[in-house]
């Protein structure tokens, strides 16, 4: 086991943004932390980097207390946001990083992997915002980490920069381990086995892609009808003013057997529900 928390809280004054999170990242892999704005993801990731100590519970890093330096250096880190120094160059970047790592990757040898080869001499100041992004989580990869925390990595990425990136990642993964986080099912599909899924502070699922895949291809059917003849795949039913609203797994289907039964019925809407919807109803919360 490579890092763990056991019942973790985390207040900001009022504000709960961990409720009793227990979450285990085993060796190897990339695990994928999903969930909307402000369901706990980068809180998370700071505990687990020893960035901000838990209200209440554990967190443990390496086998150790995430505080300690000795553990730190053994990860790599991208937050959200970085600044990074406006008149360093690219390559003086990396190389600053690299002096603070016993065995570091040769500059050359990362900046081709993130694809910042051409860029070496550029001052970070004058790059663009996804150039940037680029640099900021290549850093996290200079001192050959053991587990690697990416937040958001690709976020202002373009398509081709999003999959290269997410090539390298996946190249990592099969020598070390991952934890990133995102808010598109899509980004962690492409990297990750397994998927936690955050929302208001507490974990909605923790299971394989192809299983949360399944949930989040939850629809909601809205109409106006009198009656309803028994429907596939519903998991709630909500009336409000005259609409009946029904989630369900399969809208297809249930619009087929709409019209097979001959239902009289108007105002059909069929809309894709977002994550937090998708679980909040399944976890009846
Ligand atoms: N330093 C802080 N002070 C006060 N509240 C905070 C602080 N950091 C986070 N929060 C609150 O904690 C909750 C969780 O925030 P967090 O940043 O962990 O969410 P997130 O899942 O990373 O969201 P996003 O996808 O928007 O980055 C939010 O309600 C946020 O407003």
């Amino acid at each position: 086991m490579l890092a763990r928390t056991v019942e973790v809280t985390k207040r900001f004054g009022d504000t709960l943004a961990l409720d009793r999170v227990s979450f285990d990242i085993p060796e190897g892999g990339v695990v994928g932390l999903l969930g909307p704005n402000g369901a706990g993801k980068s809180t998370l990731l700071s505990l687990l980097v020893g960035l901000r100590r838990p209200t209440s519970g554990t967190v443990e890093l390496l086998g150790g207390d995430p505080r300690d330096p000795a553990n730190r250096r053994r990860i790599g880190v991208t937050p959200q946001e970085t600044s990074l120094p406006s008149t360093l160059r690219v390559r003086e970047c990396v190389e600053f990083v690299a002096a603070h790592h016993p065995d570091p990757v040769p500059t050359d040898e990362l900046l081709d992997r993130f694809g910042l080869a051409d860029l070496a001499k550029r001052q970070t100041g004058g790059l663009s915002g996804g150039q940037r992004r680029r640099l900021a989580v290549a850093l996290a990869f200079v001192g050959r980490p053991t587990l690697v925390f990416l937040d958001e990595p690709t976020t202002g990425l373009d398509v081709e920069a999003r999959r290269s990136l997410w090539d390298v990642v996946r190249d990592y993964a099969t020598r070390n381990t991952v934890v990133l986080t995102s808010h598109y099912l899509e980004e962690i599909e492409a990297l990750a086995d397994r998927v936690v899924v955050l929302g208001q502070g507490r974990i909605l699922a923790d299971d394989t892609v192809a299983a949360i895949r399944g949930i989040v291809g939850i629809h909601r059917v809205s109409l106006r009808a009198d009656d309803l003849p028994p429907l596939p795949g519903v998991v709630s039913v909500e009336r409000t003013d005259g609409r009946t609203s029904l989630l369900t797994t399969d809208a297809d289907e249930l619009v087929r057997e709409l019209v097979r039964a001959g239902t009289t019925f108007d105002g059909l809407q069929v809309q894709p529900t977002t994550l937090e919807e998708a679980f909040l109803t399944l976890t009846g919360k």
